[in-house]
């Protein structure tokens, strides 16, 4: 085409080219369903990088070539958390889950189950979006104060630069090393005599303070997504419903959520999950119990840390898994 492409011409197939590259990229990173050839996926991702570079005019926020990093910071600025990033508390045991249980109902007259969520181990994250587009990441620091890390949060493919809706709405959730990330990383680190990470949410921690984007960039890291922030300001009225509503905007949602009615199910849930837990691809420390109603949630509140409507609880540290990490994942 050489240099008779005018400019509006390079911007519709620069669009045409985003929308296809995009749509790949979610369906890989978002919902782990590979469906093109990466020769294909470079091919399209060349064309797109030549025409920007050709009229820079052209390029936008949610272009795929704005994910590579390029910039090395010089520090992170400090933030303040709007609503503070809260903490979970902990239980180590059954008998102490079903005491939280007894607790809450009775405070909360009305009957109502629980949204079971995996508790992931990496790093909890904030996502503020305007009118549908990422424009602000952080980490959750001391939960009032944390750090801006938003181009190196652009960088993790499962974190969408533009959602389906041009909503302006804030999220959390964790950002994460999966393990097989972190045995290739750490595998890697061992070869270059570099130290290694003790875990991947040390991994993933490390990565996300990397002040070279670029490092970040080839981190391989993911996100899941587990927290709307004034749902109520948008009708939405339950947990379960807003994971969900998340999921439809193009967020990566945990795909083992569960609502359960009584504690039994929640025995069967962390039972289950006890036992699928070396398989997963990553890493997990218990599971996370949420009132699933915002309704009970606005009875009971939140203490300056923690919430009063969920509760974690912890799997007994499993030696078992340490050695099965070191054989199943290199
Ligand atoms: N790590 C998790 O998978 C997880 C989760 N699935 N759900 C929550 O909900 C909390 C967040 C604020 C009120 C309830 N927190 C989680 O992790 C927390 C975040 C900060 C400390 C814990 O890691």
């Amino acid at each position: 085409m050489g240099n008779l492409l005018t400019e509006q011409a390079a911007q519709k197939r620069a669009q045409e080219l985003r929308k296809q590259l995009n749509e790949w990229s979610y369906q890989y990173y978002v919902m782990d369903r590979p469906t093109v050839e990466d020769i294909a996926y470079d091919k399209s991702y060349r064309e797109l990088v030549k025409l920007e570079k050709k009229f820079p005019k052209i390029i936008v926020s949610d272009s795929p070539t704005q994910r590579v990093g390029g910039r090395v910071l010089d520090g992170f600025d400090k933030l303040n958390h709007e609503l503070p990033m809260l903490s979970l508390g902990d239980v180590f045991s059954k008998q102490e889950l079903l005491d939280f249980d007894k607790r809450l109902r009775k405070v909360v007259a009305e009957d109502f189950a629980y949204n079971c969520e995996l508790k992931i181990d990496g790093l909890a994250i904030s996502l503020v979006y305007k009118n549908g587009l990422f424009v602000q990441g952080s980490t959750r620091g001391n939960g009032v104060i944390g750090e801006d890390i938003t181009e190196n949060l652009k960088t993790v493919k499962a974190i969408p630069l533009k959602l389906t809706e041009p909503v302006s709405i804030e999220v959390r959730g964790e950002c994460y090393m999966p393990k097989r990330a972190f045995a290739k990383l750490n595998a890697q680190r061992e070869a270059e005599g570099k130290p290694v990470f003790a875990n991947p949410r040390n991994a993933a921690a490390g990565s996300l303070r990397q002040l070279d984007t670029k490092i970040t960039a080839r981190r391989h890291l993911s996100t899941f997504i587990y927290y709307l922030m004034e749902p109520e300001k948008l009708g939405i009225e339950k947990q379960s419903e807003a994971l969900q509503k998340m999921s439809e905007w193009g967020f990566r949602i945990n795909p083992e959520s569960r609502v359960t009615a009584a504690a039994t199910e929640i025995d069967a849930y962390i039972d289950e999950y006890q036992a699928k837990r070396i398989a997963l691809p990553y890493d997990i420390d218990g599971i996370v119990l949420k009132a699933d109603p915002f309704s009970v949630q606005q009875i009971v509140g939140n203490t300056v840390k923690v919430p009063r409507w969920a509760i974690a609880y912890k799997f007994p540290p499993d030696e078992q898994e340490t050695i099965v990490r070191q054989i199943e994942w290199t």
